[in-house]
């Protein structure tokens, strides 16, 4: 592999990572997954699938959990694994108080990376994008107070695939079946927000398979299929979070609070969240729990929680819905009849 020209670390990460693609599967008949993971108190691993921006940095730094790590795992017959050695969290408008965890990490031995600095107090200034919206630290894992080390961890219990919705059709939490996981995990969905690629100026609807179509080097379905056989074997639960707008689009509305996504969490790791009352989303036909504690009620439900009109809201249901029809077109050879059937049914 040759690198040529890069203004970004990323990419030798990435690389590794596409490496990994191959000779996990090939050699070793073991799964590689663009997420992060992290494990509870009682031993229990919680993976964070998810494309760039979507939360998987964010999100596996968890006070209450230890990081096994942030991007980067494989999952083999005794259970998942990290192979990275640290982390590479984005700083734009980093805060001690909304990301204690990252913003102490970054500390003498970390590497920070096109950020802005006063050239006098060397004061970073973390909101500053005049060199770009993708400023980043990489640090060593153990500067996460709570890492894992080593960074391994038993069969995931939970298993969470992570979207940024700029259209705010998608709910904030979801509970998956093993047909809708598989649907949504080769779909791939987010949208693109000005961040980690060049060029992105406004959200953009984007479809990539397994969360991470770039890394791939085998059939998706390939990846697909193993990840469907570990978590049937291994009874993981699966969930869907939008950690993007909800109440309207990116235009008008604003992106869901971290606190409350983060309070989504927890009730999925004390279990509450798997035993709670549920009603059916239209169109995508995904089950919303009726309520989660420390989270508004009316944002959990996208249609109550649109602020526009009940029109406005269903035009953009059925454009969303839409776009993963068409997506689904590209995919239909390989996949099953069920992943097929978890598709959105929108109305003509
Ligand atoms: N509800 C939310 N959940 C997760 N991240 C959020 C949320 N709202 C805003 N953010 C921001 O979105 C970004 C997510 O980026 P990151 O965690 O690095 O994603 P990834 O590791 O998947 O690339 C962070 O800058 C985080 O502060
Ligand atoms: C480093 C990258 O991953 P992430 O943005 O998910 O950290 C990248 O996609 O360039």
């Amino acid at each position: 592999m040759i690198i040529l020209g890069t203004e970004y670390a990323g990419e030798m990460k990435k690389g590794i990572f596409t490496v990994m693609h191959y000779l996990q599967p090939k050699q070793y008949n073991v799964l590689s997954l663009h997420s992060s993971a992290n494990e509870g108190p009682a031993g229990d691993v919680t993976l964070f699938f998810g494309l760039s921006g979507t939360g998987k940095t964010t999100l596996s730094a968890d006070p209450k959990r230890k990081l096994i790590g942030d991007d980067e795992h494989c999952w083999s017959d005794t259970g998942v694994f990290n192979i990275e050695g640290g982390c590479y969290a984005k700083c734009i408008d980093l805060s001690a108080e909304k990301e204690p965890e990252i913003f102490n990490a970054i500390r003498f031995g970390s590497v920070l990376e096109n950020v802005v600095l006063d050239e006098q107090s060397r004061v970073v200034d973390y909101s500053d994008d005049f060199l770009t919206e993708n400023t980043r630290c990489a640090y060593p894992i153990d500067y996460i107070p709570n890492a894992k080390i080593p960074c391994l961890g038993g069969h995931p219990k939970n298993l969470i695939l992570l979207t940024c919705d700029a259209f705010g059709v998608l709910p904030p939490v979801s509970k998956l079946t093993p047909d809708q996981v598989m649907f949504h995990f080769l779909m791939g969905y987010t949208t693109k927000i000005p961040g980690t690629e060049d060029g992105i100026v406004e959200p953009q609807a984007t479809f990539s398979a397994c969360f991470g179509s770039p890394f791939l080097v085998l059939h998706p379905q390939k990846y697909a299929t193993m990840l469907a056989e570990k978590m049937s074997q291994h009874q993981t639960n699966a969930w869907l979070i939008n950690t993007g707008w909800v109440g309207g689009s990116a235009k008008n509305a604003k992106r869901c609070p971290l606190k409350y996504t983060r309070a989504i969490l927890d009730s999925i790791h004390n279990g509450e969240l798997a035993n709670a009352e549920y009603e059916t989303f239209e169109v995508f036909n995904l089950s919303i729990p009726t309520s989660v504690p420390g989270v508004p009620n009316e944002l959990l439900h996208p249609r109550r929680a649109w602020q526009g009109t009940d029109a406005e809201f269903t035009t953009a249901l059925h454009s969303v819905g839409k776009m993963f029809n068409d997506n689904l077109e590209l995919y239909k050879d390989g996949a099953s009849a069920e992943t097929i059937a978890a598709a959105p049914v929108v109305p003509v």
